[in-house]
C-alpha cells in the first residue's frame, strides 16, 4: 500500500499531526515545498493537512493541490489545526475533488498546538484507513 503523509505548516502546528498521522503509517511526512513531495506513482492513501490563515490556506499547498494528478490518488484523507474555523478543512476538501479525487468524509481537526493525547488520536485517526 502507498501510503502518503503531505502538509504545509508555517509554526509547527500541523507538522505535529502530519508526522503523528506518518508515524501511525510508518512513513514520512513531507512538506509539500520539498521537492520530495512530489511523485510519479499511484497512491493508496494521501493524507494531505494545512492550517487556516486569513480564511485561506497556504499557497504552497493550494500550489501541491492544483497540480495534484488526480488519476493517481485512490483516496484523500484531509487533516487541519487552525484557531477557530475549519473552513481549511473545506478549502482543502474542495480543491482536493476537483482534482477528482475521492476525499474522506472524516477528517482530523485540532485547535491549534496539538497535545500528547491528540496526537494519540490523529494516529488512531489514521489507522482506520490504512
Ligand atoms: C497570519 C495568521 C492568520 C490566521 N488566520 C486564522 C483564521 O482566519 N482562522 C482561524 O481559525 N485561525 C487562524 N490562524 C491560526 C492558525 O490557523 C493556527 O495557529 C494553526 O494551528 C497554525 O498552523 P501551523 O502551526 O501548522 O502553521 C491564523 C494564524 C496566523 C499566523
Amino acid at each position: 500500500m502507498n501510503i502518503l503523509v503531505r502538509y504545509f505548516s508555517r509554526s509547527g502546528n500541523t507538522k505535529m499531526v502530519a508526522e503523528a498521522i506518518a508515524e501511525a503509517c510508518g512513513v514520512k511526512a513531507v512538506s509539500v515545498d520539498a521537492p520530495e513531495a512530489w511523485t510519479n506513482d499511484d497512491v493508496d492513501v494521501l493524507f494531505i493537512g494545512g492550517a487556516l490563515y486569513a480564511y485561506g490556506i497556504d499557497k504552497h499547498l493550494k500550489n501541491y493541490i492544483e497540480n495534484l494528478d488526480g488519476t493517481k490518488v485512490r483516496k484523500a484523507v484531509v487533516f487541519s489545526t487552525s484557531w477557530i474555523s475549519k473552513h481549511s478543512v473545506d478549502l482543502i476538501k474542495n480543491g482536493l475533488k476537483a482534482r477528482g479525487i475521492d476525499v474522506a468524509e472524516d477528517y482530523f481537526y485540532v485547535k491549534n498546538t496539538p497535545s500528547a493525547g491528540q496526537l494519540e488520536d490523529a494516529k488512531n485517526f489514521a489507522k482506520q484507513f490504512i
